[in-house]
């Protein structure tokens, strides 16, 4: 059972998470592209992240629109490290091209 982060370490988490929030008890980013291919560029790459982890984020998409929510089914659906870490990856290479 992997253990649930306090509110006050998710919110210093946050703090080396830009473009991060945490609501509705996950850690969730959005991002725009310039069009869909960069989108799906982008949760392509999100992806091998994910799996190198065996952590993987819900992920919504809309044409150049893309959310990913992280959570750990593992303690009850809420954040852990583990999020905290694959978040940290994909924080490192986000990019959003010029629209
Ligand atoms: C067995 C497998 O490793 C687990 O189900 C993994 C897969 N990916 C996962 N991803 C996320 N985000 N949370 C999990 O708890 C989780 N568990």
């Amino acid at each position: 059972m992997a253990e649930a982060m306090t509110d006050t370490q998710i919110q210093q988490a946050l703090g080396d998470l830009p473009g991060w929030s945490y609501e509705q008890g996950k850690l969730q980013c959005k991002h725009e592209f310039a069009g869909f291919k960069e989108a799906m560029s982008f949760i392509v790459r999100v992806a091998f992240h994910a799996e190198e982890q065996g952590h993987h984020p819900e992920i919504f998409n809309v044409y150049n629109k893309v959310s990913l929510s992280l959570s750990t089914h593992d303690a009850d659906g809420k954040v852990t490290e583990k999020d905290v870490k694959l978040a940290k990856a994909i924080a490192s290479f986000d990019w959003r091209a010029p629209k």
